[in-house]
């Protein structure tokens, strides 16, 4: 199926495009009210990610409804865990919960890799729905979590702000978390390659708890992972996203991946002359200016798109979308990128 709109991914890989693409991370969700609706149709988040039909439809919602350059296939990072033996619940206003957790040798020996096939078969068939329902349209994003941001809810078992059991782990048994980490990675390798065998036109990494770890352990216990992720991955574009990541920047534009995602708090003339100009940037506006007037979310938008300049950029949030977030101010944010980007080149 040719694509009618492939800016995304000429952008990804460093080409010209006509005007920066656009999408949000975290697009496909709570900030839609006909996504609500078809939440409220089952019996929760869980049910809905395992429903394909719903996956899709819901996938599809916002290139609909917001005008987005790409659609990322609705589901969880935190499928990989459950498929490797640790089923989780979502808890209503509170966030992910697991009921077991790992904490010793013993337990590690209850989980296994993944049998992408049939563990997370749900995935490959939505993202084939998705595929066939956006006939060309715009291009699909597969993800996964990064290995350091799925160890963290493995061994801590749900969200947390310092995850110090998670970093306990790495000081008091290190190599248990190689194991668990190459585990992970290996388990993700196989599940991204599966989605883009299914259909997906690029996939993003998301190492959301970046942030957490010190450089040291940055590279040692989360890089290396990514990298061998990225290394595995050769048919379409990678993204990697490591929030918080600040004292990483220059590893991370050795990765061998196309884009690096940028946090709203990472200055984007430094990160751009740390990582180098041969690499496309993706970001990085505060989620919370989508909270202030039209007319600042305007000024705000350009400023950040004259920052990134014309060629390698993907224009995106710094972090996924406030639930609570009016549609009508993300379309302003998507419109602005869209009228004001072609006079950038
Ligand atoms: C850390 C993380 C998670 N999940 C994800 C991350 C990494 C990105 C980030 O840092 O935000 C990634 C994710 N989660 C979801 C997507 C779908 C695709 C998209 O639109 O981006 C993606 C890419 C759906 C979801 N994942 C979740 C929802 C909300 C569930 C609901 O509908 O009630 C959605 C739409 C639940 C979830 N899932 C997770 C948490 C902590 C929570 C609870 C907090 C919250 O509600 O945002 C784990």
């Amino acid at each position: 199926m040719e694509l009618k709109n492939d800016l995304i991914l000429r952008a990804a890989r460093g080409e010209q495009t006509e005007r920066t693409p656009v999408w949000l991370m975290r697009q496909a969700g709570r900030i839609l009210p006909e996504y609500r609706a078809v939440r409220s149709s089952v019996s929760g988040f869980i049910e809905l990610a395992q429903t394909p039909e719903l996956a899709a439809e819901v996938t599809i919602q916002p290139v609909d409804l917001l005008g987005v350059d790409a659609a990322i296939i609705f589901s969880d990072i935190l499928v990989v865990p459950e498929a490797m033996g640790l089923p989780y619940e979502m808890v209503e206003k509170k966030g992910p919960w697991f009921p077991n957790t790992i904490d010793s040798a013993a337990d590690l020996k209850k989980i296994r890799p993944a049998d992408v096939a049939s563990d997370l078969g749900y995935v490959l068939e939505a993202i084939k729905i998705t595929k066939k329902e956006l006939n060309g349209r715009v291009p699909l994003i597969g993800f996964a979590g990064a290995p350091w941001t799925i160890f963290c809810y493995m061994i801590e078992g749900q969200g947390s702000k310092t995850f110090s059991k998670a970093r306990r782990f790495l000081y008091t048994e290190p190599a248990l978390a190689h194991q668990l980490l190459q585990m992970i990675t290996d388990t993700t390798i196989t599940y991204l390659k599966a989605q883009i065998e299914a259909g997906a036109d690029m996939v993003q990494v998301f190492d959301s708890w970046a942030g957490i770890l010190p450089d040291d352990h940055y590279e040692i216990f989360a890089l290396s992972y990514i990298r061998q992720i990225c290394e595995a991955i050769e048919d379409v574009p990678v993204t990697v996203f490591a929030k918080g990541a600040y004292g990483s920047l220059e590893s991370m534009g050795n990765l061998p991946c196309r884009t690096i995602g940028l946090d709203w708090n990472m200055d984007i003339k430094n990160a751009r002359s740390i990582i180098g100009a041969e690499k496309t940037l993706q970001g990085n506006l505060d989620p919370a200016v989508l909270y202030a007037d039209f007319k600042t979310i305007e000024e705000k938008t350009k400023a950040m798109l004259d920052t990134f300049g014309g060629e390698k950029h993907i224009a995106n949030l710094g972090h996924g979308v406030y639930p609570d977030i009016k549609p009508d101010k993300v379309k302003c944010f998507i419109e602005t990128v869209k009228s004001y980007s072609p006079s950038l080149r």
